[in-house]
């Protein structure tokens, strides 16, 4: 499957999970990472899951799926251990036009749960189409081994950097340059080894003297 990757903002909207095992308790950690409302239909609930029902973290509907159950939600995940059931919430979410993850079935489905790394903001998501799901957890696992914390730390500074720029100058030609030699420069690995020295001395020589990280608001011993 040739597949579109796009960034879901699910903060504060409602998600329903069919389902409540294992493959249900992993969409709905990432769910609740992006801030999305959760609800999980099913009638046996994982251990974790339970806990975070309790918690008042999810919302549980303790019973067998029953059609209607979409109804609201901006994102629906067909996770049971019964294929039937599965196809059923498939087919309720095309009726209403809600994106559906069929996690036994992702041709019938409308979109499948990458593999995910995140450093900070930044979001590395990881994909085989569905060919090999367990391969695109060990891609994710050497990308973890390249791009490190320093990522989420450099995110932070060029994106105090952009929003000076933006604030200071509405010339885009002059900033999209700045940024673009910015984001080619070492950055990280200047944060990686601690050197602010240096790491200064290039925010300067690029985007100019004002832009020091005391000036963007980092402390400097513990920058950023
Ligand atoms: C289509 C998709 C639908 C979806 O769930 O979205 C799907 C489907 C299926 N997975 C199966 C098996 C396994 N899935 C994993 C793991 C993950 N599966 C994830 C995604 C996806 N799995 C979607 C495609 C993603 C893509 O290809 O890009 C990950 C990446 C993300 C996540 O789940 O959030 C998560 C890694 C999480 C992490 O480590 O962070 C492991 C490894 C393990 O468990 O350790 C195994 C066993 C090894 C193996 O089979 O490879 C089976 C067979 C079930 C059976 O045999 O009964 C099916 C059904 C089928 O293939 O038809
Ligand atoms: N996408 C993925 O990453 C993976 C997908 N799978 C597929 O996902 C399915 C689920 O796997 P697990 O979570 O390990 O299974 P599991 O056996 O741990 O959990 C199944 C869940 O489905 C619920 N359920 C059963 N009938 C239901 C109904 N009528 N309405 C609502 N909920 C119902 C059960 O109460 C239980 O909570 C498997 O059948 C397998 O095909 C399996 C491994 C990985």
């Amino acid at each position: 499957m040739t597949l579109l990757p796009i960034s879901i903002n699910v903060s504060g909207r409602l998600v329903t999970i069919v389902g409540g095992g294992g493959v249900a308790r992993r969409k709905c950690l990432s769910l609740l990472e992006a801030g999305a409302r959760v609800t999980v239909v099913a009638p046996r609930l994982d251990e974790r899951l339970m806990k975070l029902a309790d918690e008042g973290a999810i919302c549980l509907a303790q019973r067998p799926y029953a059609d209607g159950d979409l109804a609201g939600s901006v994102l629906a995940y067909a996770a049971t251990d019964d294929p039937a059931v599965n196809r059923a919430v498939a087919e309720e979410a095309h009726n209403r036009g809600i994106p559906v993850d069929v996690t036994d079935d992702p041709e019938r489905g409308s979109f499948t749960s990458p593999a995910v790394l995140r450093r900070g903001d930044l979001v590395i998501a990881v994909s085989t189409g569905g060919g090999a799901p367990g391969f695109a957890a060990r891609v994710r696992d050497d990308i973890a081994e390249i791009i490190g914390q320093e990522y989420a730390e450099t995110l932070l500074i060029l994106g105090a950097i952009r929003e000076k720029l933006l604030t200071a100058s509405k010339n885009a030609a002059y900033n999209k340059h700045i940024l673009h030699d910015l984001s080619a420069a070492p950055l990280p690995e200047m944060v990686r080894s601690r050197n602010f020295e240096e790491l200064d001395r290039t925010l300067a020589r690029i985007a100019g003297p004002d832009f020091t990280l005391e000036n963007l608001g980092f402390g400097r011993k513990d920058s950023p």
